[in-house]
């Protein structure tokens, strides 16, 4: 069962450029309820542990480089449909890609510094804000 629920990261490109403010609106225009939000740092181990599924990939070791770079804000965020909606807000992977009016399209300056993350589903949601934020931290 759905549990309403999605965890996003801005990421350091947004952050560092002044445009999680901006971000944020139109996440909450979205009709998304901010439950728990932080700015913080990943040190390159963190990040590493972050994207583990992708560890094998090429792209690893730069995007843990990347992700640890600058300051990331990390959110849990409540909405009906909460993972494929969020998906759908933020657009493709590949900012040549993304849909008109999607965060990436007007963010992203790359594949790699692509503004945002987005939770691929309910379980990984849980484990990826889990991975911020403790229980208690949350309402
Ligand atoms: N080919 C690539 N070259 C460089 N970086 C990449 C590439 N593919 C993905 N990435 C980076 O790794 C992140 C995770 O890749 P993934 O395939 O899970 O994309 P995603 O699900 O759209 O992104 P995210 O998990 O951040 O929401 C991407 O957001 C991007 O920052």
């Amino acid at each position: 069962m759905s549990t309403n629920k999605t965890f996003t990261m801005i990421k350091p490109d947004a952050v560092l450029d002044g445009n999680s403010g901006a971000i944020l609106k139109m996440i909450e225009a979205a009709g998304f309820r901010v439950i728990a939000l932080k700015k913080t740092q990943l040190t390159p181990e963190r990040a590493g542990e972050f994207y583990a599924v992708h560890k094998d990939r090429p792209f690893y070791n730069d995007l843990c480089t990347y992700m640890s770079s600058g300051p990331i804000v990390p959110i849990i965020l409540e909405k009906e449909n909460a993972v494929a909606d969020f998906r759908t807000l933020i657009g493709a992977t590949n900012p040549a890609n993304a849909e008109d009016g999607t965060i990436r399209k007007l963010f992203a300056k790359s594949i790699e510094a692509n503004a945002i993350h987005g939770s691929d589903s309910d379980e990984n949601a849980e484990i990826e804000g889990s991975f911020f934020f403790a229980h208690t931290e949350q309402f």
